[in-house]
């Protein structure tokens, strides 16, 4: 049991979380977690292969675990994977933590995830499924954020230094 993380990382595939977490976590001084990670090792197969052998439910599920596990467990940076707050249980645990919502427009969204067979939900059509996936979502990214930090145009090293500003935290 852990007071919860310092920094949670929220947004759509492909806008750095994962990137940008890491880095955050290196200034912090902290410990570095991804939940798409874990359950790449709980599972000891890629999200792909979830997706393709059980489908996106079984992938949820799977997920909402993942994700309240490392809430409760881990106190350093977490970055969360892009459909983790579509779970109504899981935003009601995310209330109140220091939440950041990575945003980007959808022309970087193609050039960051184009043609990355690694996710799923963007393999046909990347540009509408993006489109689509964010008329879903924007709403519950910006219902759990404490703050929103736009990436675009911006290196990972300047988005960890604005989501560090955003919280207010201090470099170690
Ligand atoms: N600020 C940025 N500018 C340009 N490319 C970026 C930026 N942040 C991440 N990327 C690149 O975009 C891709 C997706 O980043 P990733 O951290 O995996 O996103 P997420 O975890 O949100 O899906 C990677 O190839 C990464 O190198
Ligand atoms: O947005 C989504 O529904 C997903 C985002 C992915 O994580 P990233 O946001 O880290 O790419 C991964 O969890 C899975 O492919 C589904
Ligand atoms: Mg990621």
């Amino acid at each position: 049991m852990s007071a919860g993380p310092v920094v949670v990382l929220v947004g759509p595939m492909g806008v750095g979380k994962s990137t940008v977490g890491a880095l955050v976590a290196e200034r912090l001084g902290c410990g570095y977690r991804d939940t798409d990670q874990d359950i790449v090792a709980e599972q000891g197969r890629t999200i792909a292969d979830i997706f393709l052998d059980e489908g996106e439910p079984v992938f949820r599920a799977i997920e909402k675990r993942a994700v309240h596990r490392a809430l409760v467990g881990h106190d350093g940076v977490l970055a969360l994977g892009g459909g983790a707050i579509l779970d109504a249980d899981t935003r009601e645990l995310l209330a109140g933590l220091p939440v950041v919502y990575l945003s980007m427009d959808v022309e970087e969204a193609v050039k960051r995830t184009g043609l990355n067979a690694a996710r799923p939900l963007l393999a046909v059509n990347p540009r509408r499924q993006w489109r689509e996936l964010m008329e879903a979502r924007r709403h519950l990214y910006v219902e759990v954020a404490r703050a929103a930090v736009a990436t675009d145009g911006h290196t990972p090293e300047e988005v960890a230094q604005a989501v560090l500003d955003a919280l207010e935290l201090k470099q170690a």
